[in-house]
């Protein structure tokens, strides 16, 4: 199997090189991501692309900083509208994005299996446009994904992308802060990307 790794900035890369992937920097973001994947896919015509890098932990998901999460759908968290306080998906507003599909993509096939060789978490991780800064909101996008694990800013992107060109994607986040007030002091990047490393090289291919 091939595999291709996207991620958003230059420091993750330096942090997850020597590896023996092929890794894309994508820029911030869904969108970037989407059309770096899309590059990426024409290139290399892999049969997996990882979307990795640091992310957020939700209080609820139990993980920490340091710790891995793996996708078991990779959800674009606020694609959508808000009726008063109410988060209405595309499924209620009758949106589908691609095919019959809305907000949940799916994910490669082998996911639950590498994450529990990695003993990694394994659940629902989002994709947002801004990262979380207040206790509340991470308590509202909580209960509108139950079980969510982590949000980021690039895995519906690079998992849009792949669905459109029919290879098969996956998200994996290694926690480097906790979602909710803003405190960038917290932040674990070192420890978080080498985690990140570690599940990498458990990847079978
Ligand atoms: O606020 C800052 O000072 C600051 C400094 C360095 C980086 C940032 C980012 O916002 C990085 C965004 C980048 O990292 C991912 N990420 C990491 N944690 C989160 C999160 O809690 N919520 C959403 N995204 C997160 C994201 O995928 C981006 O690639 C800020």
């Amino acid at each position: 199997m091939r595999a291709i790794v996207v991620v958003a900035s230059e420091l993750e890369a330096r942090r997850l090189s020597n590896l023996d992937l092929t890794l894309y920097v994508s820029g911030i973001g869904s969108v970037n991501a989407a059309l770096a994947t899309m590059r990426a896919i024409e290139r290399e015509h892999p049969d997996l692309v990882v979307s990795t890098g640091i992310g957020g932990a939700y209080p609820s998901s139990g993980l920490q900083p340091g710790d891995v999460a793996i996708s078991s759908e990779i959800v674009y968290g606020a694609l959508g509208a808000m009726d008063g306080a109410r988060f209405l998906d595309l499924a209620e507003l009758g949106f589908p994005l691609v095919g019959e599909m809305h907000n949940r993509l799916p994910v490669w096939q082998g996911a639950a299996s590498w994450a529990s060789r990695a003993n990694a978490a394994f659940g629902p991780l989002l994709t947002l446009e801004t990262v979380t800064g207040d206790d509340e909101i991470a308590l509202v996008l909580e209960r509108r994904f139950p079980g969510a694990l982590t949000e980021g800013m690039e895995g519906a992107g690079v998992a849009h992308a792949a669905l459109l060109a029919g290879v098969a994607a996956v998200e994996v986040r290694g926690v480097s802060n906790m979602v909710g007030r803003r405190d960038r002091s917290s932040w674990r990047l070192p420890e978080a990307l080498d985690a990140v490393k570690g599940t990498l090289a458990r990847l079978d291919r």
